[in-house]
């Protein structure tokens, strides 16, 4: 049994790196780096924005509906009426053991939705992944109250990491039974202690798979919200 959740342990660790060392590998292909003289580099690049190239990190503890928010945006009259897009890995109603990108191509601009998993052991890469984003999505599953606590954790932790970070706090799942509300999500996630020198901005979805004709209006406003904050 110990052995067995030894080797449980190292096969996540080894996905996680990979999951990490592709997208390096994707954000090399399409970014050019730009080194100083004490080898660092500018994360976006001037190019990328003045191509109007905008991401959007969308993080949240596993099980949130990260994956369902990128389905959801690319799926059905809603994609077909906003923009053209490209899922570029499948499996999205799995929990996701890396990342997950995709692309839409609204008014001249390029949204790239990048999803890092949310599992425990990939909360820890996070932060790798906030100095190149344009905007943070934080998704959480407002029916999930014993674990309202930890998002709460997590998120504060993000934005503390990134001070002036652009955020959209999704609460989503309104749809099930005891979820809580926005006033209630606002208050469990303390996003009063939040300055107001920061761009804050706390929406509600319901996401399943099932629901996408009825999430059509959340998402229209969510991504209106998007691009006024690019
Ligand atoms: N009832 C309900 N279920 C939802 C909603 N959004 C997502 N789900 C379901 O919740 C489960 C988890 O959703 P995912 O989108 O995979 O969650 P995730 O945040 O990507 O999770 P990880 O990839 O593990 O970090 C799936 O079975 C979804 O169908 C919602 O608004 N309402
Ligand atoms: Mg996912």
């Amino acid at each position: 049994m110990v052995l067995l959740r030894h080797i449980s342990t190292a096969l996540t660790a080894a996905v996680a790196a990979l999951g990490s060392a592709l997208f390096i590998a994707l954000s090399f292909f399409y970014t050019r780096r730009v080194r100083s003289a004490h080898a660092d580099y500018c994360p976006i690049s001037e190019e990328e924005e003045e191509r109007g190239k905008r991401q959007v990190l969308v993080l949240g503890l596993d099980g949130a509906g990260k994956s369902s928010l990128l389905q959801s945006l690319t799926s059905g009259d809603w994609a077909a009426r906003r923009g053209r897009c490209r899922p570029t890995r499948g499996g999205w109603c799995r929990p996701t053991r890396g990342f997950n990108f995709i692309s839409l191509n609204i008014s001249a601009v390029q949204l790239d939705f990048l999803e890092v998993g949310g599992g425990e052991d990939l909360r820890r890469y996070w932060l790798d992944y906030l100095r190149k984003t344009h905007v943070l999505v934080f998704v959480v599953d407002s029916s999930d109250r014993p674990r309202l606590p930890l998002a709460k954790a997590e998120l504060h932790r993000l934005l503390r990491a990134e001070p002036q970070l652009p955020v959209v706090v999704l609460g989503n799942k309104q749809d099930k039974a005891h979820a809580v509300s926005g006033s209630e999500l606002h208050e469990a996630l303390a996003l009063h202690a939040v300055t107001a020198d920061r761009k804050l901005f706390l929406l509600t979805s319901q996401l399943d798979s099932g629901a996408v004709r009825k999430s059509c209006q959340d998402l229209d406003t969510f991504q209106n919200l998007l691009l006024q904050l690019l």
